[in-house]
This record gives C-alpha cells, sequence and structure tokens, in this order.
C-alpha cells in the first residue's frame, strides 16, 4: 500500500505505532514494553551518539563501563529517593533452578554503581576533576502506557558522571552539557526546545537542582523532557563518602553531576517531522541522505540502461566524496512510483531520479523529502547542488517546527486563560509563586474528563518582565517568576 492507512492529524498514535514499524524502525518484541531497534533506526542512534561523544571527549570526559547489576544493600544507599522509584526497579532472584539468597537489581541508573568506587579512586584534589561517561542500556518496568522510543522498560542512553573540587566549576560543566544537549535537537534532530530548570516537585530529588531541555508535541499537546543535566551539590559524597584533600589538607566532599540523553530523542525527532506518507528525516539525521534512482521505461535500449547505471555509480562516488551518505536502488524489476513510496517512507531527504531524456539533457532530477519540490541539476552541479539541499533542508525543517513549537506557546496572566491555553492543546507560560503546593494544585485543578492535569515543563531559563506585583495566576500570591506549564509524557 502506498503511504500510511492512519493519518497525523486525525489518529496521532495509530500512526505512530504504524510508522515507525513499516518504515523498518521498530519491530515489537516478545516483552511488554521492549522494542527491537532495527537498523535504520540503530543508525539515527549512532548519529546521536558520535556527535555527544566527540564533544564530551573533547571537554575531558572519559567513556567506562560498569555492571548492570546492584546489590539490594547497595541500591539501598540511596533508600530516600529510590524508595519513590522502587516498583521500578527489576530484580534477578533466581539463577537455573535455585533462588538467590540476595535479589540483585538490574540498574535503572548507576548512582548507586558508581559512586562507591568514585569514594575509592578520589582522595586528593589532584584526582579531581573525575569525568565518567557510559553509553548503555537502563531497566525501569514502568508502568504507564509504553510507547515506541518514547516510553520503554529498557532503553539506550548515555549517563554521565563527574565529580569537581568546586562547585563553580560543577555548576559551568551543567550548563555546558545543557548547551550539548540543545545542540543534539536544534542542530541534529532539527527538533526546537526550551532551555530551564525543573521545580521543586519536578526535579530529580537526590539533585540539588535539576536543568533540561523540553520539547512538546503539537498533535498530543503534551510536552516531554528532552535530555536533563543535574547538579548534586555535595548530596551524593556526602551519602557516598566521596572526599578529597584540598590544597590546604583539609577533607572537602566533592561537588557532583550528572546528566543524561535517552533514544527517547529519536522518537521526538520522528513525530516532530514525520507525515501521513512516512518517516522525514533531517539530514543530519538520516542514516541515508540521498537515494539515486534509476527511471528507464519499457522503449529504453540495453545501451542507454547501462548508461544511466554508469552514471548512477559515478554520482554515488561523487556525493560520497563530498561527505554525502548515499544509498542506490538499482532494482529495475521495480516501477520508479514503487521505489519512490519506499524511500519516503524511510525518510530519505533527497531522490536523484536518472532517467533517459536526463542522458540526453545531462541533467538528473533531484526531489525533496520534506516539501516534494523538485529541481532539474545539470550533472556538473550534482555534487555541489546536494549538499547545499540537504543543508537548506536541515535549516528550513528546524525554522519550521520552531514556528509550530513558539505558536504553542500562550503567555497568560489569569487561571481562565491558563485552562483555555491547555484546552487549545498548547503549553502555557503563566508566572506562579514558584511553591511545590501551588503545583499539586494547579495539577488537580487543570484535570479534565479527557486529559491529564498539567505540570511545569520548566522554568525556563530566558525569562519574559516580571512586573512588580504581579500575582501567581493560580494562587494569587505574589509571583517569583515565569513558569512554562503543560500537559506532558
Ligand atoms: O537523570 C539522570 C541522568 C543520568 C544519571 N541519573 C540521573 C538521575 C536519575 C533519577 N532516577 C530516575 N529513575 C529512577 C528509577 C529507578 F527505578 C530508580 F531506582 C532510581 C531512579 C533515579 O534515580
Ligand atoms: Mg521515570
Amino acid at each position: 500500500k502506498l503511504g500510511l492507512s492512519a493519518s497525523k492529524q486525525e489518529n496521532f498514535s495509530e500512526w505512530y505505532s504504524e510508522l515507525v514499524v513499516s518504515s523498518e524502525l521498530i519491530s515489537y518484541y516478545d516483552v511488554s514494553g521492549c522494542y527491537i531497534l532495527r537498523p535504520w533506526a540503530y543508525a539515527m542512534w549512532e548519529v546521536v551518539q558520535s556527535f555527544f561523544d566527540g564533544k564530551i571527549k573533547a571537554m575531558g570526559v572519559q567513556n567506562a563501563y560498569f555492571p548492570l547489576f546492584i546489590t539490594e544493600d547497595v541500591l539501598n544507599t540511596e533508600k530516600d529517593h529510590v524508595e519513590g522509584f522502587a516498583p521500578e526497579v527489576a530484580w534477578v532472584t533466581r539463577c537455573g533452578n535455585a533462588e538467590m539468597d540476595k535479589p540483585i537489581a538490574i540498574r535503572p541508573t548507576s548512582e548507586t554503581v558508581m559512586y562507591p568506587y568514585f569514594a575509592q579512586w578520589i582522595r586528593s584534589h589532584r584526582d579531581l576533576p573525575l569525568r565518567l561517561n557510559q553509553w548503555t542500556n537502563v531497566v525501569r518496568w514502568e508502568f504507564k502506557y509504553p510507547t515506541p522510543f518514547i516510553r520503554s522498560r529498557e532503553f539506550l542512553w548515555q549517563e554521565g558522571h563527574t565529580a569537581f573540587a568546586n562547585q563553580e566549576e560543577a555548576n559551568q560543566e551543567v550548563l555546558d552539557i545543557l548547551e550539548l544537549y540543545r545542540r543534539v535537537y536544534e542542530e541534529i534532530l532539527a527538533v526546537p526546545v526550551t532551555k530551564g530548570r525543573k521545580s521543586k516537585k519536578e526535579q530529580f530529588a537526590g539533585a540539588a537542582y535539576t536543568t533540561t531541555v523540553e520539547a512538546f508535541i503539537p498533535e498530543t499537546g503534551k510536552g516531554i523532557q528532552g535530555a536533563t543535566s543535574h547538579h548534586l551539590g555535595q548530596n551524593f559524597s556526602k551519602m557516598f563518602g566521596i572526599e578529597f584533600e584540598d590544597e590546604e589538607r583539609n577533607k572537602v566532599h566533592a561537588w557532583q553531576n550528572s546528566w543524561g540523553l535517552t533514544t527517547r530523542s529519536l522518537g521526538v525527532m520522528i513525530m516532530t517531522h514525520s507525515d501521513n506518507k512516512g518517516l522525514v528525516l533531517p539530514p543530519k539525521a538520516a542514516p541515508k541522505q540521498i537515494v539515486l534512482i534509476p527511471i528507464p521505461n519499457s522503449k529504453t535500449s540495453d545501451e542507454v540502461i547501462s548508461e544511466i547505471c554508469n552514471k548512477i555509480d559515478t554520482f554515488k562516488r561523487q556525493l560520497e566524496d563530498a561527505g554525502v551518505r548515499v544509498v542506490t536502488d538499482m532494482r529495475l524489476n521495480y516501477t520508479p512510483g514503487w521505489k519512490y513510496n519506499h524511500w519516503e517512507l524511510r525518510g530519505v531527504p533527497l531522490r536523484l531520479e536518472l532517467g533517459p531524456k536526463d542522458i540526453e539533457n545531462k541533467g538528473v532530477v533531484v526531489v525533496r523529502r520534506d516539501t516534494g519540490v523538485k529541481e532539474t541539476v545539470s550533472w556538473d552541479d550534482v555534487a555541489a547542488r546536494v549538499p547545499q539541499l540537504l543543508d537548506q533542508m536541515q535549516a528550513e525543517m528546524l525554522a519550521n517546527a520552531t514556528a509550530k513549537y513558539q505558536a504553542c506557546i500562550e503567555k497568560v496572566t489569569t487561571w481562565d486563560a491558563f485552562m483555555t491555553a491547555l484546552d487549545n492543546k498548547h503549553m502555557v507560560l503563566a508566572p506562579w509563586a514558584d511553591e511545590e503546593e501551588v503545583e499539586e494544585d494547579v495539577k488537580k485543578r487543570s484535570v479534565t474528563p479527557d486529559a491529564m492535569g498539567a505540570k511545569t515543563l520548566c522554568i525556563p531559563f530566558n525569562q519574559p518582565e516580571l512586573p512588580e506585583g504581579t500575582l501567581c495566576f493560580a494562587s494569587g500570591k505574589p509571583a517569583k517568576n515565569w513558569a512554562l506549564w503543560g500537559r506532558s509524557y
């Protein structure tokens, strides 16, 4: 069948589920909430990994690998946080036919795995900063409705864990990493995000503060956390005894950060750009950026067909030399229309068509996947024009998504306007008292028969003016700052 049967506008969740399977990104798996990442999806994760990995290495972060398993005692070092998460911890209780005398947890995150060893390795200020990252999987036995990439019981991520001799360096790294997350979203995935701080209620309980990049899915009207960068203060170094001797030989607890980005980022990109014909991939994230398709017709002679195929090979070489990721589709037993549909479904950004009349005119036809716009390019210009077109597409896809994102933000100061904005499936920028009980109250009061309550997505770093005497939209108390609110994943 051509294209998808469900429509993004009419039935978003059906459209998304059909899309990720028919574009060969995902296969559903025997264990509920787990998915197979097929090569087309994994290649996108590798694009994100190679960008982020290169940047953190340039900052002096080193990759390492820590064990998957955590003993109960060690997991409970972080008791007061973990108990909130306890229902989602997966345990190994048996091997073979023998029950284990002590169950072993599968890592849901690695603080408790790593930090006892940080304590061993860090003795002197000369051992700092210690900056480690690992690219791994984690398991969280979520009970909320699973969604490919967005919410699964096992997912891939990177988790960075760093320790510094002073808070200033740690605070700076939090923001450096958050900027890298923004770049992953905006420069590679062409997805706009808002940088901000999480509220007391929404932050990681173990952190001193949590910063975040927040994305948004207009079709569902729900915000979604894109990635997170926490400053942990000395909370964990006191819990795990991570102390160092400073220059004056005083014993000081280290200042720590932790930060994470997951395969959810791919889901946000897919939801943002794809359409009813299938995936639409920003060139920077696309496993293949152009597909070269010969289009001989029934009257084309054998020697013209071989001319066409040789020319395709030439363009493949030229474009690869220009750093473009190329795929060719030489299956002459399939019609051009069938092949166009096949590659449109997979979201390849550009298609190059080469037929008999193109041989005569020494030209090719290049078609954009995002807009469908066609243009004729002469043979000598292909190697220069294609990279240009890809850059143009990348910029336009981000610009379009950003315009849509901004149009989904309503700035309000009253409760009624707040509720109207939520009913419009928008995010809401509103002045508030910045108190946990106000957030609890808003969550309860904004529940409707067919929609969950709203929470704060973040307190944007970029704050609008807050005139003296401005009141909290929900409590009437003096407003402290503007928060971005929304329903969320
Ligand atoms: O968010 C990050 C970035 C990467 C490193 N970790 C931090 C904090 C993770 C917060 N968190 C998040 N989820 C959890 C789920 C659990 F089952 C559990 F036992 C613990 C946690 C948990 O601590
Ligand atoms: Mg969670």
